[in-house]
């Protein structure tokens, strides 16, 4: 396959970018778009071959879209107008304006793109900006699967659950594609009769329910109750460890990311607290190190202190002991570097030393897990 022209809307720090390398898809990058000049700094230092536009996508012509002569858009559009503690404006809040935008400029492209990744929060799946891509992408002759899915399903011990749509321009007849069906566990890629056309199924129907013969199997999957159950069960076994994404100099340089006595006295109670042996951490949000409560898991550093002996009763002590209690759990923030590891992004993503440690939250918080996009596309492209 040629190089694929890739274009990267809203490319914040560049998750799309690594994911498309992890991919192994033989691309480019011609051209990231991003206003945020933090995340843009960020990844200029990191990819500084590819032209960074420090613009609005809103603002950019058609013409000049054109000449960029691209072959795979990958997106994730601002996510606020769609987020269940939000307010949901959906297509009203003036954060979507650009998308709109890309939805209206996707049928009069000179040269539609073969591929469409986009990625965006769990709650998109149910909103009129969903309804107008998916009304959009059939009207422009794409076939499309939606997915929502979190980075456990891929190994991770970190959830992170995500509406991701990929789509691919597709010559059927409009009328014969399978049936939108939001799907929960991550398709296994089967060998495929056609090279252009892969087969999507379950590791369950892999030997068993084989696709019927002549089928156009673009996005064809085996979605039993049954088969998902299996999926789950795999998928949990080869789950890793929490201690795999730990950073080794943090046992000697944890002081910074210690949680002081006043958080510990305030949120004790609501901290999602994780040891080096869990298989599990929460969604790392852009509040992380900055507001303590939901915005991500923190790590137990004492292993001698039993968690129990410290939580039983906890609501009954004086505000002394109680602090007594939960400085013997040692618990510290997971620094930036382990959190890129947590979601996915290789060792050489690296953070400008200007970018203070709540920038860099922040940034990865609007970010992505690498990993999974990365094997979304290689679903997409195979
Ligand atoms: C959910 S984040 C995407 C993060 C990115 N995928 C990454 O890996 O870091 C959305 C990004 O869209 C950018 N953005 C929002 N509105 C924009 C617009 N109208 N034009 C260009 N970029 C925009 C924000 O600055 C933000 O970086």
């Amino acid at each position: 396959m040629d190089n694929l022209r890739v274009l990267e809307l809203y490319s914040g720090i560049g998750g799309m970018h690594y994911a498309l390398k992890e991919s192994g898809i033989p691309a480019q990058v011609v051209t990231a778009i991003d206003i945020n000049t933090t995340a843009n700094q960020v990844y200029k230092h990191n990819f500084p071959d590819t032209p960074l536009w420090n613009k609005t996508i809103e603002g950019i012509t058609l013409d000049e879209f054109n000449k960029l002569s691209f072959d795979m858009i990958l997106m994730s559009p601002p996510c606020q107008p769609f987020t269940r503690i939000g307010l949901q404006g959906d297509v009203t809040d003036p954060r979507t304006k650009s998308f709109l935008y890309v939805l209206d400029l996707l049928p009069r492209l000179q040269r539609l793109p073969r591929f469409i990744l986009l990625e965006n929060v769990k709650g998109f799946e149910t909103s009129s900006a969903r309804a107008r891509l998916v009304k959009t992408l059939t009207e422009c002759g794409y076939t499309f699967q939606e997915i929502m899915i979190s980075p456990i399903s891929v190994g991770i011990p970190n959830s992170r659950l995500r509406y991701f749509l990929i789509a691919k321009i597709s010559t059927e007849d409009l009328n014969t594609q399978a049936p939108s069906k939001i799907l929960d566990f991550f398709p296994h890629l089967a060998e495929s009769d056609s090279s252009e056309h892969p087969t999507f199924l379950s590791p369950a129907c892999q030997g068993a329910s084989q696709p019927e013969e002549g089928t156009d199997v673009l996005f064809k999957l085996e979605t039993t109750a049954e088969a998902q159950r299996k999926i789950r069960q795999n998928s949990n076994l080869s789950v890793k460890q929490i201690k795999e994404f730990l950073e080794p100099q943090m046992e000697v340089n944890m002081e910074p990311y210690l949680l002081p006595p006043k958080t510990l006295l305030r949120y004790g109670l609501v901290l999602d607290i994780v040891q080096p042996t869990c298989r599990r951490s929460v969604c790392f949000t852009k509040g992380y190190g900055r507001y303590v409560q939901g915005t991500g898991s923190v790590l137990q550093c004492c292993m001698e202190t039993k968690i129990e002996s410290v939580f039983m009763g906890l609501d009954q002590c004086s505000e002394e002991e109680k602090l007594q209690r939960l400085l013997k759990l040692k618990l510290r923030y997971f620094s930036p570097r382990e959190v890129a590891n947590l979601m996915g992004f290789p060792q050489h993503l690296i953070f400008p030393e200007k970018i203070p440690t709540i920038q860099q939250y922040r940034l990865l918080g609007n970010s992505l897990n690498v990993v999974v996009v990365a094997k979304l596309l290689q679903l997409l492209v195979s």
